[in-house]
């Protein structure tokens, strides 16, 4: 056992979170993680990846910092900064510092959205070194060894223009996510709404309808998130075929062909 560094606790997961399994995936991260393997979680978006690291950072007793990754995000935002104050420039970890020195699970949620040269950053965390300079201070981060590093990737927004590098994309071992199975996801609905499974079990339908149409004028198909929001506003009384257009129609898609083809699913099943 390695004593507790400062600021450890603040970042742990008190109650365990809602977790559905949907496969072995809890015993393949233990081993990962057991071997301080970086983790890639690759799956469309609301469909489970976050709360599936929430969960593991709550059974292994670990902290968390999450990281939601963006476009304007750089280097510093992630190592650390110095800052100016009034007794002068005082240094400042960022959260994949902070994560390497108290031995943080570092979830780094939708990564490829940052730019390379951000990304290269977590490199030498990422390999036989374990180490992250902060070059502007000065000083080498040896992790702690408690530490790991996750990221989440989602194939569908992939392009050539915004992808890892594959010196990036080898650094880690994989795992697949996808919208659960049907009485998964009827059950994660109404487990986290409140609905009945039979109001579930719509929702879910309407769903499966919905992802068929992915590539064929949708994007990307209605989250498990979605359904979940669906079923917080049935649950508070609002009229179902309502709820189901604030949340698994309007938020998907502008165009009136493929809005009126969605509503037309919803009609079938609450009309
Ligand atoms: N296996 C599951 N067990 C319990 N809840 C789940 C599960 N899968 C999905 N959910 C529900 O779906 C919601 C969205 O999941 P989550 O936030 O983990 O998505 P995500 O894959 O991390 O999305 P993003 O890539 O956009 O961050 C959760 O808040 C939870 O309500």
């Amino acid at each position: 056992m390695f004593d507790k560094p400062a600021g450890h606790d603040q970042y742990l997961v008190k109650d365990e979170p809602y977790y559905e399994l949907v496969g072995d995936e809890v015993a393949l991260y233990e081993a990962a993680y057991s071997a301080r393997m970086p983790m890639m979680l690759k799956g469309p978006t609301g469909c489970g990846k976050s709360r599936f690291v929430e969960y593991m950072v709550w059974k292994l007793k670990r902290p968390l910092i999450t990281v939601a990754c963006n476009e304007d995000m750089t280097a510093s935002d992630l190592v650390g900064r110095f800052l100016l104050d009034k007794d002068g420039t005082k240094w400042q970890d960022g959260p994949l510092a902070t994560s390497a020195r108290i031995g943080a699970i570092c979830y780094l949620d939708e990564v490829v959205e940052a730019r390379q040269d951000t990304t290269v950053a977590i490199h030498p965390l990422t390999d036989h070194r374990r180490t992250l300079p902060l070059d502007k201070k000065g000083e080498l981060i040896e992790a702690h060894p408690d530490f790991q590093l996750v990221i989440s990737y989602n194939p569908g927004y992939q392009s050539m223009m915004k992808d890892l590098k594959q010196s990036t994309k080898q650094r880690f071992g994989a795992m697949d996510f996808d919208y659960p199975t049907e009485q998964t996801e009827v059950s994660i609905v109404s487990k986290e709404s409140g609905v009945d499974a039979d109001t579930a079990g719509k929702l879910v339908q309407i769903a499966h309808r919905a992802r068929n149409l992915k590539g064929h004028g949708l994007d990307e198909g209605i989250s498990t998130r979605l359904l979940v929001y669906a079923g917080q506003l049935i649950s508070k009384g609002v009229n179902p075929e309502a709820a189901c257009t604030m949340t698994m129609v309007t938020p998907l898609t502008d165009d009136p062909d493929m809005r009126d083809t969605l509503n037309a699913a919803v009609q079938t099943f609450f009309g």
